[in-house]
């Protein structure tokens, strides 16, 4: 992580609150995670959302697949320093106090959406900033399967291709976003900067 790298997220996080940047990482990184993605497929999940009893409603929003990310190669490690670096500098420029990173792979299938939705409800979340790193060689339009990131009140400023090497971060509470239907198998890592919400009953993270 240079310092011209994290000066230039911090400065587009505390102008306009997101920050999108295509080959924001080394090529090879970015191959080795791929590669990551695909061997790790045999333990991709259904993705839930809240309470997991909810599975039904679930489908109906998200279809995708993931498998939390927890260092255990080379590429993994490498890629969550990479975080651990920014998190540090994102706080000391924007005093946002994050307090840990987490990140899961995710894999949307032919046909797989995600519909609009924010990751954090206004004071209900630890989450706070979203990252999400894309690991799809060679995305064409007609591929489809876009992030569309729209402002708070609805408006659509945003539509990224998932292409890989692209970064997309953005405030998790500010910034509804839906992944549209993707033509072709579509492999991300999606990932939280967190806060600490421990409270004298509730110790968090959970161990
Ligand atoms: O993959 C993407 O473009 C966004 C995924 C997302 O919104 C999420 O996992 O919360
Ligand atoms: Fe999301």
């Amino acid at each position: 992580m240079e310092d011209a790298w994290s000066n230039e997220i911090t400065e587009s996080l505390a102008h306009c609150g997101y920050y999108i940047k295509t080959n924001a990482l080394p090529e090879r990184l970015i191959d080795e995670l791929t590669l990551t993605a695909q061997d790790s497929k045999p333990q991709f999940q259904s993705a839930g959302i809240g309470r997991s009893d909810d599975h039904q409603i679930n489908q109906v929003i998200r279809n995708d697949t993931i498998h939390w990310i927890t260092g255990t190669d080379q590429a993994q490690a490498i890629y969550l320093n990479e975080m651990e670096l920014l998190r540090v500098a994102i706080n000391r420029r924007l005093y946002l106090g994050l307090f840990d990173y987490e990140a899961h792979f995710a894999n949307y299938p032919i046909g797989g959406f995600y519909k609009k939705h924010v990751d954090a409800f206004k004071g209900q979340s630890n989450r706070v900033l979203t990252t999400v790193l894309y690991l799809n060689k060679h995305w064409r339009e007609e591929d489809q399967g876009h992030l569309l990131l729209y402002n708070s009140k609805g408006s659509l400023i945003k539509s990224v291709l998932p292409d890989a090497g692209t970064l997309v971060i953005f405030l998790s509470e500010e910034f509804p976003h839906e992944v549209i239907p993707t033509a072709r198998e579509r492999l991300s890592i999606a990932g939280w900067f967190r806060i600490n919400t421990s409270t004298s009953d509730k110790v968090d993270p959970p161990t």
